[in-house]
């Protein structure tokens, strides 16, 4: 495992990509119906096309962009090469990389996760990583560290965009809900950043299909200092509204999430630009 000594940090290379892009974080989900909508195969090469198309379109346009592993997962390691591939040109091209792979284990294993995604030397290092913290949230201390050496990020799931995430996130114990256990785990996090009045590198994932969770769970997301990622934009019903609401005083640090929405724009790279631009210049509009 290597860190090199990096001098900007995620949470100010996010905020530089947002400035110049707009605030959103286009996805790539290559679900089976979408491939096929697209006149693909359901296949690797239908996969590497659909992949190589994104690419096209969103490298130097937008600033984030989120692969989902699980699609690539599903074709094993020819599926993983080709979302390694995928990350290496984007990150070429200065487009920022939330690999999307919910990784959370036991600290020793997790420190094998951090090396994977989040090392130097890694195969295809991400910007940053989505992570799992329901093994405690100190069980991720060795992607936290290892992020913060290399200069990379890391969101925790805070809130999901799921119905089913209330089960689990909004439980107790002794009066603090599992969600404010992440969110004080990330403020302490980005607690340096704060006060020399940069944006934090360890991020939250708070859907935006939650309703008024952040409210009833008495959440200050504002004070994590952290971007916030918020998937469920578009497909899941989430609207730019819903960030307004869901969001308040804390929409300037949130990076909303969109796969599906964007995706059907395909498979012309152009029309794909087109719409990950447009949706991104919406989405300005109302988080500035
Ligand atoms: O709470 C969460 C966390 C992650 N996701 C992921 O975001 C995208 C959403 O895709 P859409 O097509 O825009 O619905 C997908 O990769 C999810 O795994 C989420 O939806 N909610």
């Amino acid at each position: 495992m290597t860190s090199a000594v990096t001098t900007t940090t995620f949470g100010e290379r996010l905020r530089a990509a947002t400035d110049s892009f707009g605030p959103l974080c286009a996805g790539i989900d290559p679900h089976r119906s979408l491939v096929e909508s697209w006149g693909l195969t359901y296949d690797v090469d239908g996969l590497t096309r659909f992949t190589e198309t994104c690419v096209e379109a969103f490298a130097g346009h937008v600033g984030v962009v989120k692969p989902q592993s699980a699609f690539f997962e599903v074709f094993g390691s020819r599926g993983v090469a080709v979302l390694e591939r995928a990350v290496l040109a984007l990150c070429e091209s200065g487009t920022l990389v939330v690999l999307d792979g919910k990784r959370g284990d036991i600290g020793s294993t997790m420190a094998a996760y951090a090396e994977a995604y989040l090392a130097d030397d890694a195969v295809a290092p991400a910007d940053a990583l989505t992570v799992s913290p329901y093994l405690g949230f100190e069980a991720l201390r060795p992607a936290l560290d290892l992020a913060a050496g290399t200069g990379r990020g890391v969101f925790v799931l805070g809130l999901t965009s799921n119905p089913e995430g209330r089960s689990v996130q909004h439980a107790r114990l002794r009066d603090v809900s599992v969600a404010e256990t992440m969110v004080r785990g990330a403020e302490a996090e980005n607690a340096q950043a704060r006060s020399q009045g940069r944006l934090g590198s360890v991020g939250l994932v708070v859907g935006a299909t939650v309703g008024s969770a952040v409210q009833e769970l008495g959440l200050d997301l504002a004070a994590c200092n952290g971007p916030l990622l918020a998937p469920g934009v578009g497909a899941q019903g989430g609207t730019s509204e819903d960030l307004r609401r869901v969001f308040g005083d804390a929409l300037p640090n949130v990076l909303p999430s969109s796969s599906r929405d964007v995706l059907s724009a395909g498979p012309g790279v152009e029309p794909l630009r087109e719409q990950a631009v447009r949706t991104s210049a919406n989405l300005a509009e109302i988080l500035r």
